[in-house]
């Protein structure tokens, strides 16, 4: 191996290094249980501390865990399978380019028919909504597991292997944002596979689940409930649509995978994600047709930003002569690649987060105003969104100079148009 196909070590330290992924390595968990028993309790209040603390047996169940398993082995099955086309990663430090197989959206259809054919064998979706604490322990648990297992995988992985966002030498960050890029067993890719699929896809079931326990309590879904499962069930379905984009992000591309991805993908995503859809169950909401007409409306004008922004950069990437951008004005790079600076790109830096921003915000109004637990995910996402336009930010000035400063000139706004 040369000199240069080794992983330089990892010098800007992010999250607040080592110290910041401790905190984070117990606040994630903390948050999404305090998060849960909030939305659990009758008040729903995020300002109120939520009753008594659980007692470990009521957080802990087998068949939860069991449950959880299965659901992860079939994705895996199901990712196996002979189906659906086969691409290649970018090109990495020794030169090599991985392959991936593309079959999520194929993945979720039959999922889909699994999950219509429990249906008709009235199979008990609510136990989803009645055990939800346990499932949480049970996803978080195996997170924790898979992160150590990665870690130690980790250790014996050639130097060129490891992550340039997760070789810093401290074992404690390393692990946090962790220390392998691309963890594989035989041509199983760990991170891919965990990105897109048990989280993503069990997502829209959880919400289904909770669908179902409106139904036995109530005779019928709420509109609300419909407007929520459906606003999300659109996103999670363009993601796996559009599957073989989530190669090029700084999550395949940059960070190792460890503890913050593996219990993003497997616990934070399915637990925080569906937090709108639980809290419906719970404390139920009126909205009328008007409203459900505006709220459609909001997230169909998230999502135009958002998928044609994502489509548009994803086009000019593998083929800047594509007639669908060939128009649109570009400046040249150093390194050979253009930036776009015309088009969604030219409105702010990020409009797919822009857009991404606005459907989050059509996900709580179905939830009403009278509580706050339901922007939760807005919250977050707007906090994760700005941090990730800083790290992004960053990269992109290494990598481009004068050009991302020329850029930043010619299209002063990160996210939100004269604001920010
Ligand atoms: N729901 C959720 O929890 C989350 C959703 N997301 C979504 O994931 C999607 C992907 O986001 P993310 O991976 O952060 O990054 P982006 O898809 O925004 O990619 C950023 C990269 O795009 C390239 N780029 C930036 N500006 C330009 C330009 N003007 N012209 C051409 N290329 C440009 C640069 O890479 P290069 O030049 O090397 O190609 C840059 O590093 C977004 O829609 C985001 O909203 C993200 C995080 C969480
Ligand atoms: C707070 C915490 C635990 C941080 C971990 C962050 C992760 C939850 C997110 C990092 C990037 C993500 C992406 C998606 C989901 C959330 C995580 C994993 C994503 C798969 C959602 C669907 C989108 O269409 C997407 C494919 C573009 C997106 C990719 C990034």
């Amino acid at each position: 191996m040369s000199a240069s196909d080794k992983t330089p070590r990892t010098k800007e330290l992010e999250f607040g290094g080592s110290l910041g992924a401790l905190v984070l390595i117990f606040v994630l968990p903390g948050t999404v249980f305090y998060l849960l028993l909030t939305c659990n309790s009758d008040e729903a209040s995020v300002l109120r501390l939520p009753g008594p603390v659980p007692s470990l047996e009521s957080l802990w169940n087998p068949s939860a865990l069991l449950i959880l398993l299965s659901w992860v082995s079939l994705q895996a099955l199901l990712y196996m399978l002979p189906m659906g086309k086969i691409v290649e990663g970018i090109t990495l430090r020794d030169n090599t380019r991985l392959k991936y197989k593309i079959n999520a959206f194929q993945a979720f259809l039959v999922t889909a028919i699994i999950a219509g054919v429990a249906v008709v064998l009235k199979l008990p979706f609510p136990y989803v909504y009645d055990h939800f604490l346990q499932f949480a322990v049970a996803s978080a648990l195996f997170s924790l597991g898979l992160s150590i297992f990665l870690y130690i995988k980790s250790l014996t992985a050639p130097e060129s292997a490891l992550a340039p966002g997760g070789n810093s030498g401290n074992p404690l960050y390393d692990f946090f944002i962790g220390h392998e890029l691309n963890p594989r067993i035989g041509s199983f890719d760990l991170k891919y596979f965990c990105e897109l699929r048990p989280g993503l896809i069990g997502w829209c079931l959880i919400n289904f689940c909770f669908l179902m326990k409106e139904i036995e309590l109530r005779g019928s879904p709420s509109l609300s409930m419909i407007l929520v499962c459906g606003f999300q069930a659109l996103y999670v379905m363009d993601a796996l649509w559009h599957e073989e984009a989530i190669l090029t992000t700084m999550d395949i591309v940059h960070d190792g995978f460890g503890f913050m991805l593996a219990f993003g993908d497997l616990c934070w995503v399915p637990f925080t994600y569906s937090l709108q859809a639980y809290f419906l169950v719970g404390h139920p909401q009126e909205q009328g047709m008007a409203a459900a007409v505006f709220f459609i409306l909001i997230n169909a004008v998230g999502y135009i930003i958002f998928r044609g922004s994502n489509s548009q950069k994803n086009a000019f990437r593998r083929n800047p002569s594509d007639p669908s951008v060939a128009g649109l004005e570009t400046i040249p790079t150093a390194t050979g690649k253009r930036l776009l600076v015309s088009g969604w790109w030219g409105l702010v830096r990020h409009p797919n987060y822009l857009g991404d921003l606005i459907m989050a915000l059509a996900w709580s109004l179905p939830c009403g105003v009278s509580h706050i637990l339901p922007y939760f995910y807005v919250t977050y996402f707007t906090a994760l969104l700005v941090h990730r336009e800083a790290r992004d930010e960053h990269q992109c000035l290494k990598k481009y100079g004068l050009a991302w400063q020329e850029y930043c000139r010619r299209v002063p706004y990160r996210i939100f148009p004269y604001i920010y």
